[in-house]
């Protein structure tokens, strides 16, 4: 029987900076229905794994499959299966919330009759409403942030990339975050995330990869008991291992 294709398959993937800084080599892999979580320090590659994941950065060696097709060779349509938050929430200043996300619909080839239905349904997941009329410049970064996670969830993606989605989000947006993760991943989708808060990545994740130095070190158990015990254990034997450059 053939391996089952992956929602994500990262191979030998390789970006190096001047200065030895980078990504220097990672495998990942991202099953349909799997959460996946990327923890490490400040500096440690996560946002530039991910940047190479979207073919947002070019490899200098390696590659990088979405649902078994090589990026090199992957047509548009394959980015409308995708849904991603790497820096920048998408999001036009002079249009308000609910434009915003209707123009994301369409980026992610939503027929033009269905986007307004399908951002009024993302509205209400991220519990927008009040804000849906708001000019994106001037919402809160916490609503921002809403807006760019609705945007690229709102369309189903098979594979779902968020850099530390978290960071501006109050305890109910945390919330709606996880069960709009959990949802996804139950559907089917493939989710690559990464983030710095140990205890929320466990409740969700299905593996956890330690990040350090532009490498992949190892694995947390996500129902281990001390998760950050074990991270910085691990960083450390990995710094005594392989000393910085
Ligand atoms: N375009 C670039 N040119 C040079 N160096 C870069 C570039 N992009 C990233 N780096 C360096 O590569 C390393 C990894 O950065 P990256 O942003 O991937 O880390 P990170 O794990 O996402 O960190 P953080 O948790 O702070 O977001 C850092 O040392 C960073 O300064």
């Amino acid at each position: 029987m053939s391996a089952p294709v992956q929602r994500l398959d990262v191979r030998g993937i390789v970006r190096e900076f001047s200065g030895g800084a980078g990504v220097h080599g990672i495998d990942l892999a991202i099953a349909p229905g799997e959460i996946h979580a990327i923890v490490g320090l400040n500096g440690a590659g996560k946002t530039t794994l991910m940047r190479l994941v979207l073919g947002m950065l070019r490899p200098e060696a390696g590659t990088v499959s979405i649902d078994g097709v090589h990026l090199h060779d992957a047509p548009a349509a394959l980015w409308a299966g995708v849904g991603q938050l790497v820096e920048h929430p998408l999001a036009y200043a002079e249009l308000d919330g609910r434009s915003n996300l209707v123009v994301a619909a369409r980026l992610h080839g939503i027929g033009r009759r269905h986007a307004g239905e399908v951002a009024d349904r993302a509205i209400a997941e991220f519990d927008l409403a009040r804000y849906a009329e708001v000019r994106a410049s001037r919402l809160s970064l916490g609503n921002l942030q809403r807006v760019g996670l609705a945007a690229a969830l709102q369309h189903e993606p098979r594979l779902v990339v968020l850099d530390e989605p978290t960071n501006a989000l109050d305890p109910a947006g945390v919330i709606l975050l996880r069960e709009a993760l959990l949802r996804r991943a139950a559907a089917g989708a493939g989710i690559l995330v990464s983030s710095h808060h140990l205890d929320e990545v466990a409740r969700i994740a299905d593996r956890i990869t330690v990040i350090n130095a532009g490498r992949a070190i190892g694995a947390l158990d996500p129902a281990g008991i001390d998760l950050e015990r074990a991270f910085f254990a691990m960083l450390h034997a990995d710094d005594l291992e392989r000393p910085a450059a």
